[in-house]
């Protein structure tokens, strides 16, 4: 079943489009990545999707019927954004206490249980304004999984949280995708963060989605190649082109080249650089990666 279909969906602030004719759909179970670079309006998205921003033209549908007119679905979502509403005044627990009561949440220890779910248990009593940018993250998390909702949307949820904490934050995740088939969608601008969890991903830029597919086509059409950084680009280039006829190569900085024609002798390059004066800092095989993907995307 189709969880979340966002339907032509444009938001414009002023006359300025942020999210232009974006179609979106994500599956019962799955997880979904959106990923795009800062600015991309992944959180416009989300807020449109939680009904916190009015939408401009198109259609939200939840559980295949329109989110219009229908609170009830709020409370199958749990949701996670920078700005959570918490009173700096109030505990962790307390804060959460507040959110259990709208929620109409009665299983008792429900805030305890989640605070240990989410590692918090031992700050349960200290103020949110004493929070870590880390504590905040991992309170907002809690609150999004608190009601044990069927769709889960984060945005950017890994950041400010120290390496040990991502890891802990993707274990928790997978498991309750796996055993509760809860479905997830996460914001990043991480690729590797949610290339390792996501079923799916969608790619924004410039406020069009300009990719939906799922994780495994994309690393299929990964390809192979020659990655060599040096101490002169210009010269390499015309070292490839004109002796070694090389014509399937990409710059991508100042110091690296990929060549994707792999039939070429390593030695012979090294021999011919090292003739034009050229250095050479690493030469590998590599494959390409979910970065590599977006990095072509985005900047075609
Ligand atoms: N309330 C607002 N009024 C006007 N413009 C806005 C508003 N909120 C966001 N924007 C603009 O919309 C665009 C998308 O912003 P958005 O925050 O959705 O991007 P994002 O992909 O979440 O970025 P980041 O990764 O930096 O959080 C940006 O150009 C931003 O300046």
């Amino acid at each position: 079943m189709e969880i979340l279909s966002v339907k032509n969906l444009t938001k414009k602030y002023g006359n300025i489009e942020v999210l232009k004719n974006v179609n979106m759909h994500i599956q019962e179970g799955e997880i979904y990545g959106l990923i795009g670079k800062n600015g991309a309006g992944k959180t416009t998205l989300i807020k449109t999707i939680l009904g916190l921003t009015e939408i401009t033209d198109g259609e939200i549908c939840f559980w295949e019927k329109s989110g219009k007119n229908n609170l009830r679905i709020y409370n199958r979502i749990g949701a996670s954004l920078d700005f959570q509403g918490f009173y700096p005044e109030l505990s962790a627990y307390e804060n959460l206490k507040v959110f259990a009561n709208i929620r109409g949440i009665t299983k008792k220890n429900a805030i305890d249980e989640v605070l240990e779910k989410v590692g918090l248990i031992s700050q349960r009593d200290k103020k949110y304004k004493q929070f870590s940018l880390g504590m905040k993250k991992r309170l907002g998390l809690a609150n999004a999984i608190m009601h044990e909702p069927e769709f889960i949307i984060l945005d950017e949820p890994t950041n400010g949280l120290d390496p040990i904490g991502i890891a802990d934050f993707r274990k928790y995740l997978m498991k309750i995708s796996k055993e509760e088939q809860t479905t997830i969608m996460i914001s990043s601008h991480l690729l590797s963060e949610v290339s390792i969890m996501a079923d799916r991903i969608g790619i924004l830029n410039n406020g069009v989605l300009i990719v939906e597919k799922p994780i495994e086509e994309i690393q299929k059409s990964n390809r192979k190649y020659l990655k060599i950084s040096v101490t002169n680009v210009e010269l390499t280039c015309g070292v490839l082109e004109e002796i070694f006829k090389v014509e399937d190569y990409e710059v991508i900085d100042r110091e690296q080249i990929y060549i994707y024609e792999l039939q070429m002798d390593k030695k012979e390059l090294s021999k011919e650089l090292a003739k034009h004066g050229v250095g050479i800092m690493e030469m590998k095989i590599e494959e390409e990666n979910l970065e590599d993907y977006f990095r072509k995307l985005v900047e075609n």
